[in-house]
């Protein structure tokens, strides 16, 4: 049986360093970090990560704000909000929950956000500062910075000779973990829905990281023995067997068949999950720092 990664710990442990950072911060400048979290519309997940935001944002001793915007807000009006953020100096990151409704142009209020003040890291300069090598100097997206966070403890900082299979190329989350695992010394194939013997080349990850949105997708015989599994699914299937009308969430890993072949994996919910918002709460108090012309720890 794999050891499995307890994801709600190890982002305990990120909050408590950026309570400390943040507290040191304001200790040395009488400044707080301000974090701004816009919601557009009225998807209900989307409602419970950015009210557990605000709530982790309070507990690192931030200044929180949320902005609740209807549905019907148009694309200028987002940009003038994020305008407005821009402007305010009491605000160090802004985040945009995704998705946006459908009416909206999603890159384009992304790329409106300040590169510096933008603690998703999707903006297009510190997605390029990630593709050139350069860590230090921008922000990094959310889930892949928690994922790679177990990477490290699992595999230690240089991944040299290790092939590293990431499924999926979004640019919130394929794009950006590939590239760590690049700037990491990994040998990395970035795969997705055209990928041709999917199976196969997964077989050959020591490391298999899956974000694909495809429930409990990815099966034993596709893990390489030993390997490192990181689910980064959240997908919610019904479970008859917990009653009528009863559903639960799974990822893209078949959890139970996987952990009998990996020596490391995470599960969903409890894994990667977590760690987005511990990220988040990272980024925000590493962009206030550095508005503050202070060094800012390593996560
Ligand atoms: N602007 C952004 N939008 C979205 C992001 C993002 O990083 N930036 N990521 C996702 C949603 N997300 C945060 O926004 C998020 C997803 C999942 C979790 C989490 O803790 N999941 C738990 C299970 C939660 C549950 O019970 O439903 C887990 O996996 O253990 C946190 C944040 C899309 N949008």
């Amino acid at each position: 049986m794999a050891k499995v990664i307890d994801g709600k710990a190890v982002a305990a442990s990120v909050v408590e360093q950026v309570t400390a950072a943040s507290a040191a911060l304001e200790a040395e400048t009488g400044v707080r970090p301000g974090l701004a979290v816009v919601i557009v519309g009225d998807d209900p997940a989307s409602h419970v990560y950015v009210s557990s935001k605000s709530r982790m944002a309070k507990q690192c001793g931030f200044n929180s704000v949320q902005h609740t915007l209807p549905a019907e807000t148009t694309q200028d009006e987002l940009e003038a909000l994020v305008a407005s953020l821009n402007a305010d100096a009491s605000i160090h990151g802004i985040l945009v929950q995704l998705p946006l409704p459908g009416h909206f142009d999603s890159d384009a209020v992304i790329q409106s956000i300040l590169p510096e003040k933008d603690v998703d890291g999707l903006h297009v300069v510190n997605a390029g500062k990630l593709m050139t090598g350069d860590l230090e100097g921008g922000l990094i997206s959310c889930t892949p910075a928690g994922a790679m966070l177990f990477v490290r403890q699992t595999h230690g900082a240089d991944l040299s000779g290790l092939n590293a299979v990431v499924i999926g190329r979004s640019n919130l989350f394929g794009k950006p973990m590939s590239a760590l695992l690049l700037a990491a010394n990994a040998t990395v194939t970035t795969a997705h829905s055209r990928t041709g013997d999917l199976a196969g080349v997964c077989r050959n990850a020591d490391i298999l990281v899956a974000a694909v949105g495809r429930p409990q997708m990815v099966k034993a015989d596709w893990v390489k023995p030993g390997a490192t599994v990181i689910d980064v699914g959240i997908n919610r299937i019904d479970a008859p067997e917990r009653g009528e009308g009863k559903t639960r969430l799974v990822g893209d890993v078949a959890f139970d068949e996987c952990a009998e072949v990996a020596s490391t994996i995470t599960p969903v919910p409890g894994g990667v999950g977590p760690m987005t918002i511990a990220m988040l709460m990272a980024n925000t108090v590493t962009a206030a720092m550095r508005a503050n012309g202070l060094k800012p720890p390593s996560f």
